[in-house]
This record gives structure tokens, sequence and C-alpha cells, in this order.
């Protein structure tokens, strides 16, 4: 669905994207993680039509990004980094208003829009000014404004920036529903535990190329687990570590005071195993848990590799 090959991008003398590939199939929801400055947007919006590439090329669907933007443009739905200011513009308006760019018009736009209002869940709100919404509102009806068109390929900059969890939790539904309808999508993030539980695949750029790219599960065990399980110890220190140890799934362990990190290459029933021969050993603890920013890990241990 998306193809990219050799993109190279410089700004003056800075380059920001230096040859990168990527490939993304039909309906995969592929997480684009890098720190801030590794060329994320600017991928996004040479894909959007919306930046000139010095070289390179990018299919969408059959169809090169650099030189045919018009048919581009009814492939894709792009959703910026940010949100502009729409005074006294209701949510419905906002919408067919964006319908009627797209020669969308009348009552076939009141349709469609409440459509994809009820898709984001804003179909109650449909009357509400957009200014007054919250951030995960917006957020939402700023995608659903993206799906006017009906575009196979989704490109979102940042859609979880700054929303809170319960917003995030919502914004996973949708994606995760729209992907079963069809669409494929490209989001980028920083939030990198949030892209663990959506995506199917991710990739991780630094400094204008991919370092790794694949499936979420050839991703983590390319890289031999990076979600270490992390145990607070509260009494029978002794005893938990040599379970620990004699675990087959554990892989590396690191104890810090009472804290034990440990590299577990088993899946969620292995984990729910381990600790119950733990408690069962009389061992005492106080949580039990896989290391959260897995991405994040998976992302330093990648780079930190790389510089050795
Ligand atoms: N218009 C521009 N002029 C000059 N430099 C730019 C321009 N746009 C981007 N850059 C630079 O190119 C690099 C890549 O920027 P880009 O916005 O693509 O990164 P990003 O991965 O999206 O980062 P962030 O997560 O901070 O948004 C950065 O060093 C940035 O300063």
């Amino acid at each position: 669905m998306l193809t990219i090959n050799n993109l190279t991008k410089k700004f003056g003398k800075y380059t920001a994207l230096n040859n990168l590939n990527l490939n993304i199939r039909e309906r995969e929801i592929y997480g684009f993680v890098g720190p801030n400055g590794a060329g994320k947007t600017t991928t996004m919006k040479i894909c959007a039509g919306l930046l000139k590439a010095d070289s390179g090329e990018v299919w969408v669907d059959g169809v090169s990004a650099l030189e045919n933007n018009k048919e581009l443009k009814k492939k894709i739905g792009y959703m910026p980094d940010f949100f502009g200011v729409y005074d006294n513009l209701k949510a419905i308006e906002y919408m067919e208003f964006y319908a009627s760019i797209y020669g969308i018009n009348g009552k076939g736009a009141r349709k469609l829009c409440m459509e994809l209002l009820d898709t984001v869940q804003l179909k109650e709100q449909y009357e509400s000014y957009v200014d007054t919404m919250s951030r995960g509102m917006k957020q939402r009806l700023c995608l659903a404004r993206c799906l006017v068109h009906g575009p196979k390929l989704l490109i979102l900059d940042e859609p979880a920036s700054g929303l809170d969890p319960r917003a995030r939790v919502l914004m996973k539904d949708i994606l995760k529903r729209l992907s079963g309808e069809g669409k494929t999508i490209l989001i980028s993030s920083h939030i990198l535990p949030e892209l663990v539980q959506v995506c199917t695949h991710a990739g991780i750029i630094e400094k204008g190329k991919l370092v790794i790219s694949g499936s979420m599960e050839e991703i983590t065990s390319a890289r031999g687990n990076s979600r270490p399980l992390v145990l607070k110890m509260v009494d029978n220190q002794e005893t938990i570590i040599r379970i620990i140890k004699e675990n087959p799934y554990t892989r590396k362990i690191t104890i810090l005071d009472n804290v034990v990190t440990l590299l577990f290459s088993g899946k969620e029933e292995d984990e729910a195993a381990l600790l119950g021969s733990i408690i069962q050993a009389g061992g005492v603890i106080s949580s039990f848990s896989r290391e959260e920013s897995s991405l994040e890990t998976l992302f330093l241990q990648i780079t930190h590799e790389e510089e050795t």
C-alpha cells in the first residue's frame, strides 16, 4: 500500500531523510517511532504530497506520490500534529465543509458526515462547537475529517499526543476498527507503549534512516524480547531470585536493591506460571509487570548497539 524507496530530503545542509526505505502492506497499522527530529513528520508530509523530496520514490497504492499529487490526494487521509482554530463552527459544519472540498454536498454529505462522526464516537456532539471540544474530541473530529473521501491510507502524525488515558484508549479502538474496515494506517508517536497495543507493525527511525522494521513480534523477538519483567521483592529475596534463575524463559537478570529486572522470553501464561511458583515458594512481592516502555527500551538498545 505504501512503498518508500531511497527517500532523501535536505533542509539546506541538514539531511533530514537519508535514503529512507519503508514498506507498508494493506491493512497494517504501522507505528513510526523515533526521537525528536528523526524525520517522522518530514516523511509523512512527503507521503501526503505536502513537501517535495530531493530524491527517491514514494508509491501509494500504485500511485507515485512525488509525481501525481492529484491522484495521491484521493488515496490518503492526512492528519497533522496540530489542530487549527475553527471559530464558530459546529462539528457537523466542520465535517460538511471538508466534504464540500471533495465535492460531496447536500443530503449525501449530511448522511456521510453523521456516519463518520459516529465512527469516531462524536455523533451526539454533532452540534457542539469545535472550539469548545476537548483535545481528544478535536483529535477524533480531525480523524473523521480525514475519512470523508474514503482514503485507503491514513497518515496520522502523533494522533495520541496530549490525550488523557481514556481518550487514548478510545482513539486506539477507533484505529483498530478502521483497520478492520480495510484502512491501512501509518501512525507516528512518542507515546511508545501506546503503539505496542494498537500497531501490527512498527519501524524505528533515527537520523532519517529506518533502523528496524517489521511486525511487532518480529521486532521484539529480533532483539531478544525488549520488554523486561520488573518485580519488586518484599520478603524471601533469595528464594525469589532462585526461582527466577531456574525458569527456562529467563534470559538475563539484573537486581538493584529489591527490584529485579529480567529479560523473559515466555508468553503471558509463562509469566503467570512464574508468578505462581514464586508465591507458592513463599516469595513476597509487591509488584510484577512487564516494563511499559518496550519500544523505548528497544529503541535505546538499538541505538546503543549501533554506537558500540
Ligand atoms: N522546514 C524546515 N526547515 C529546516 N529544517 C527542518 C524543516 N522541517 C524539519 N526540519 C528539520 O528536519 C529534521 C526532521 O524533522 P521532523 O519534523 O521530520 O522530525 P520528527 O521526527 O517529526 O520530530 P518531532 O517528533 O520532534 O516532530 C529536524 O532536525 C528538523 O529540525
